[in-house]
């Protein structure tokens, strides 16, 4: 029987204190709906007592038919001295009108003495009636033992009556917080197993990745005993963020053979990490475990031989189990057998001993030593594989190009191009105007292209990026222009190199143009 570990996600909450982080509230009911699809048992959808965008959301949940998750609402436990219904964070808490409440309280004797500044025996009353308060008002609670870690290894035995506090008040959960993110994996372990001797109630663990430790600690919980873990999508959170529930959610399933999600949703956590990394408008982790861009990404000439031969040799795991995919970088650390596959997309009767795919290798390493960079730029290099084989035509010959940029930069255009191209023996002279001199030349180009090309028309730059190689020589430096094209359904990346920025911008725009031509050819 597959053991089943609650997964208990608060992106929404801790995960919104993390630096640069400010969901709107249409973001939140997106992802309040991306976790539920994804499976999750409970959704921390918030802070009702913080501000008035939680009080709106939970209003606007009220809405929202959930399949899986169980939403809660997040606060603390009354303040000192403050009668539980007259104090207005718990009142909010209970607007939410959520199924389940998460209270938190300190468990820490230095928090209570110097933080909320009260005595030890109140804030024990301070948790007692906040949890019994929450049960009479017919609530799950769930109750956040904040600091319990750094608490127990000052105060063992106030740390546990806290934990006691909660749980005769009728608590239905208690989580353990590792809030400060320093304790190591064998302490929480050790402690873990020394509280679920003690405490007969179901445990969870929240831990933050403050020494970098947060899913080790989190997996060490689970082995110690917890069947519940807290964590964040992509390990959002405050400092250094919370224990990444994508990478915990795998490796719980496949490598210790837990149930966390629903039958089939693993496949899923690729997308809906992505998916929350945009609207929380932060760049995607290339390198997250299982759900990066680069996870299953394989450079290594000797690598991409054995993943070709038996993708185990270098993967942990098969990455559609996760919902990503494999991908081959072609670089000048690549071997043979990287860049066939490329190759035989163009010639499939070349091999790998072939004469051919020697030359191309060489050429590889050769413009990656002048500059080049195919990762990203993969239609450049099959202009280059062309080359090689005899398989390219040149479909336009250009004779001349002039570039002037204005001065002073007026608003608007800022550049001119005229350029002349030559088609199968028919000139064509155009000029244009751009926001600076390569968009003047990008439209000037394909201006005078699509006369012989209409296809062209559908063209357009969506990502342009310029990375200087050397920096030692400043403005003599040479530089890499990266350019993302797409027609409205495909997109494709070329590359150009040279110590003139326009020179370098106008071989990556010509190789895209060329590239799309050759696609609509073939
Ligand atoms: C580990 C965690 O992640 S816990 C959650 C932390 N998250 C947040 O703080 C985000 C949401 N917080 C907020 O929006 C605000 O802090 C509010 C609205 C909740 C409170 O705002 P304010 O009343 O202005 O108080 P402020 O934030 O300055 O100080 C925190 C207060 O909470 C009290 N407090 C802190 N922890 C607890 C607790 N576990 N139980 C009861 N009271 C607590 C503090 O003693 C302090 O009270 P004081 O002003 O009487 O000294
Ligand atoms: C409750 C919580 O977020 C913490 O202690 O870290």
């Amino acid at each position: 029987m597959v053991k089943k570990i609650c997964i208990y996600d608060s992106t929404l909450r801790d995960g919104a204190q993390g630096e640069g982080i400010s969901f709107t509230v249409a973001d939140k009911l997106k992802i309040t709906a991306k976790l539920d699809g994804l499976g999750v048992d409970y959704i921390e959808a918030g802070n009702p007592g913080s501000n008035p965008k939680d009080i709106e959301f939970f209003q606007r949940l009220k809405e929202l038919k959930l399949k899986n998750a169980k939403l809660t609402a997040f606060g603390s436990t009354r303040r000192a001295n403050v009668e539980v219904d007259k104090d207005a964070n718990i009142m909010s808490l209970l607007s939410a009108e959520t199924p389940s409440v998460a209270i938190f309280g300190k468990s820490w004797d230095f928090h209570v003495t110097d933080i909320i500044r009260t005595t030890l025996e109140e804030n024990l009353c301070m948790i007692r009636d906040t949890v019994r308060y929450m049960k009479h008002k017919d609530k799950e609670v769930i109750y956040d033992a904040e600091h319990f870690f750094d608490g127990y290894k000052a105060n063992p035995s106030y740390a546990i009556d806290t934990l006691e506090a909660a749980l005769q008040s009728g608590a239905d959960w208690i989580t353990l917080c590792d809030t400060n993110g320093g304790t190591l994996p064998n302490e929480i372990r050790d402690i873990v197993k020394k509280v679920i001797g003690e405490i007969n109630a179901p445990i969870g663990i929240h831990c933050h990745n403050d020494g970098g430790m947060a899913v080790a600690n989190s997996i060490m919980a689970v082995i110690g005993g917890v069947t519940q873990v807290q964590g964040t999508m992509n390990g959002y959170g405050e400092r250094c963020g919370n224990a990444d529930l994508c990478t915990i959610i795998p490796n719980l399933e496949i490598k210790l053979k837990y149930r966390c999600l629903p039958e089939g949703a693993l496949k899923e956590l690729t997308a809906a990490s992505r998916f929350i990394s945009e609207l929380a408008n932060m760049t995607h982790y290339s390198g997250a475990p299982f759900v990066g861009h680069s996870a299953f990404a394989h450079k290594g000439g000797m690598h991409i031989d054995g993943v070709s031969k038996n993708p185990h040799s270098f993967e942990h795991i098969p990455p559609e189990l996760v919902g990503n995919s494999r991908r081959f970088l072609m670089s000048e650390v690549s071997g043979r057998s990287t860049v066939l596959t490329s190759i035989q997309k163009v010639d499939p009767a070349i091999t790998k001993d072939s004469e051919e795919t020697y030359n191309i290798i060489a050429e590889l390493k050769r413009l990656e030593h002048e500059g080049y960079q195919f990762e990203g730029a993969e239609s450049s290099f099959e202009l280059v594989i062309r080359r090689a084989l005899g398989r390219y035509k040149k479909l336009f010959e250009v004779s001349d190009f002039k570039v002037i940029s204005d001065e002073p930069w007026s608003n608007g255009n800022s550049a001119t191009a005229i350029i002349k191209i030559w088609v199968n023996g028919v000139q064509e002279l155009t000029a244009s105007e751009g926001d600076g001199p390569v968009n003047a030349l990008d439209i000037a180009l394909r201006k005078a292209l699509t006369v012989f090309y209409p296809q062209l028309n559908k063209m357009r730059l969506v990502d342009y990026k310029v990375r200087v190689l050397d920096t030692t020589t400043a403005t003599a430096a040479k530089v890499r222009v990266h350019i993302e094209s797409t027609d409205g359904e495909r997109s494709w990346g070329t590359v150009g190199v040279s110590t003139n920025i326009l020179e370098a911008s106008w071989i990556a725009l010509v190789d895209s143009i060329e590239y799309m031509l050759i696609k609509y050819m073939d």
